[in-house]
C-alpha cells in the first residue's frame, strides 16, 4: 500500500490549460507560430491526448497543411493511431483534405480503418418501425429514446441527434461503437438489435428494459439493503468484466452511471452505452477542446487529462455502489465538476459512514477509488469479493443469525430483513 500511496501522489501531476496540450490546441487551430513554440520547449511531437489523437490526426482532419509538414518534419509519427484505430491519413481522408493525404502517402501514411472497411453494422429497414406511433421514453447526450414495436416486440427506439448524425467523422466512429457493440452478447449488457436504415435520420434498436435506470430507481426507493446492493454490483461487475475481457483489446465504458445501468422485468441491471456518450458529449472530436467535461463519476485521471485504462470504470462503479447504500448522490447540491476537481486534486471521496457501510464493503470501495489507477482492483477480482459477500449473507439469512464471519459492529445484518 506504501507505494500505491506514494506513486498515487506523483500521478497527480497537473495538466494546466497551459501545459504540453497546448501543442494539440494549437495544432488544431493551424496556428504554426503557437506549434513551433510548444516543440522548442520540449514538448513531443506525438504527444496524444485520452483518446491517443495526436497534433498530427487534429492538424490532418483540420486540413492545416502547414502544421502537417511542419509536424512531420520535427519527426511526429504518421501512422499514429487513436482510440479507434484512425490514422491522420484516415482523417485527412474523411474531410477530403487531399493535399495533405498526398503528403501523409508520400511519408507512408497508411488508413487502416478507412471508411469502405468499415465494419458492416447490422441494417434494418426503417419501415419495419413505425416512428409515428413511438413514445418518448427518455432523452440523453446524443438523443431520444422512445419505446416502440419491432416484429411484434416492444423494443427502444434510440434516435442520435442530427448535430452528430450529419458529421461524417463523429458518424463514423459512432458506427464503429454500434458496430463493436453488435458482436457482445452477455446477460449484464443491454442487447443491440440493429440500424434502421432511414434516408435522413440514425436511429438504433435495442432491447427494452421496462423498468428503467438506476437513477430511476434510486430515485423510486431510496436506500437499498444490503442483499439488494450486492446483488446489483454483481450484475454491473459481470458486466464490466465481459466488456474488460473483450479481445483483442478491452472496452472501457467511459461513462459508468446510475443512468447507464438500466433493470430488467426480472430485476436483474445490464450496462448501456458503452463509448457512445463520451462521443456525443465531446461533440466534435475532431477538433481538441481547453475544456473537459466532468462529471460526479469521473475518474481522477480522466479529469486530469492522462491516460488511463479500464480502471476508470472501477472508479465509476464504486461510486454507484457507494449511492446505491445512500438513496442517490451525495453532495447533490454542489456543482459537479468541483466535486470531480476535489477528487482529482484533493484526494477527496464521499464519506463511508459505518452505520451505513459495513466493513467488507467499506474496505472494498476504498480499494476501488484508490486514487493510484494501478491499486485498483480488477472486475474479475471485485466478483470474487462481491461472490464471498454474498455467500456469507445467504449463510446468515438460512441460519437466521446475524453473528458470525462478517463484522456486524455497525448492524448492518439487521437491514436484510427490510
Ligand atoms: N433500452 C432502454 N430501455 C428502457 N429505457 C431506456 C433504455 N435506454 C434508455 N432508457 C431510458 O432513457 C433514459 C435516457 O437514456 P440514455 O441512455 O440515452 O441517456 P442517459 O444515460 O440518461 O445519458 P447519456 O446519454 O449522457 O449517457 C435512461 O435514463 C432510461 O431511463
Amino acid at each position: 500500500m506504501e507505494d500505491c500511496l506514494s506513486s498515487s501522489k506523483k500521478s497527480q501531476k497537473v495538466v494546466g490549460f497551459e501545459g504540453p496540450y497546448r501543442l494539440l490546441y494549437c495544432s488544431s487551430k493551424g496556428d504554426k507560430a503557437g506549434v513551433m513554440r510548444e516543440l522548442e520547449k520540449g514538448v513531443e511531437p506525438d504527444l496524444a491526448d485520452y483518446d491517443k489523437r495526436t497534433a498530427l490526426h487534429l492538424a490532418s482532419c483540420e486540413g492545416c497543411t502547414e502544421i502537417v509538414v511542419l509536424l512531420l518534419q520535427k519527426g511526429a509519427d504518421v501512422n499514429s493511431t487513436d482510440r479507434w484505430g484512425r490514422t491522420p491519413l484516415s482523417d485527412a481522408r474523411s474531410f477530403s483534405h487531399e493535399a495533405i493525404c498526398k503528403i501523409l502517402e508520400a511519408k507512408g501514411g497508411i488508413d487502416p480503418v478507412g471508411l469502405d472497411s468499415q465494419l458492416p453494422c447490422y441494417e434494418l429497414d426503417h419501415r419495419e418501425v413505425n416512428m409515428d406511433e413511438a413514445a418518448l421514453i427518455g432523452e440523453g447526450s446524443y438523443g431520444e429514446i422512445y419505446l416502440v414495436r419491432w416484429r411484434g416486440t416492444e423494443v427502444a427506439a434510440k434516435t442520435i441527434r442530427s448535430s452528430i448524425a450529419s458529421n461524417p467523422i463523429v458518424k463514423n466512429i459512432f458506427m464503429k461503437e454500434l458496430a463493436l457493440w453488435q458482436k457482445l452478447r452477455h446477460p449484464n449488457i443491454v442487447q443491440f438489435l440493429g440500424v434502421l436504415k432511414h434516408p435522413d435520420r440514425l436511429i438504433f434498436l435495442t432491447e427494452y428494459l421496462c423498468n428503467g435506470s438506476l437513477h430511476d430507481i434510486l430515485k423510486r426507493k431510496g436506500r437499498l439493503d444490503l442483499q439488494t446492493v450486492v446483488s446489483f454490483a454483481l450484475d454491473i461487475a459481470r458486466g464490466m468484466n465481459y466488456l474488460h475481457q473483450h479481445k483483442p483489446r478491452p472496452i472501457i465504458h467511459r461513462d459508468l452511471t446510475p443512468r447507464n445501468v438500466l433493470q430488467d422485468e426480472a430485476g436483474r441491471l445490464k450496462v448501456t452505452d458503452f463509448g457512445l456518450s463520451k462521443i456525443a458529449q465531446e461533440n466534435d472530436v475532431s477538433g481538441y477542446k481547453m475544456t473537459g467535461r466532468t462529471d460526479r463519476y469521473m475518474a481522477p485521471e480522466v479529469y486530469r487529462r492522462e491516460s488511463y485504462g479500464t480502471s476508470i470504470d472501477i472508479f465509476s462503479f464504486a461510486l454507484i455502489v457507494h449511492e446505491m447504500f445512500l438513496g442517490g448522490p451525495p453532495n447533490l447540491a454542489e456543482d459537479p465538476e468541483k466535486i470531480a476537481d476535489k477528487r482529482a486534486y484533493e484526494d477527496s471521496r464521499p464519506p463511508l459512514y459505518s452505520y451505513l457501510y459495513p466493513e467488507p464493503i467499506r474496505t472494498l470501495l476504498k480499494e476501488c477509488w484508490h486514487q493510484n489507477p494501478d491499486c485498483r482492483p480488477t472486475f474479475e477480482e471485485i466478483i470474487v469479493k462481491l461472490e464471498e459477500i454474498q455467500d456469507k449473507l445467504k449463510n446468515k439469512r438460512k441460519m437466521g443469525t446475524c453473528s458470525g464471519a462478517i463484522n456486524d459492529s455497525s448492524g448492518w445484518c439487521s437491514r436484510l430483513s427490510r
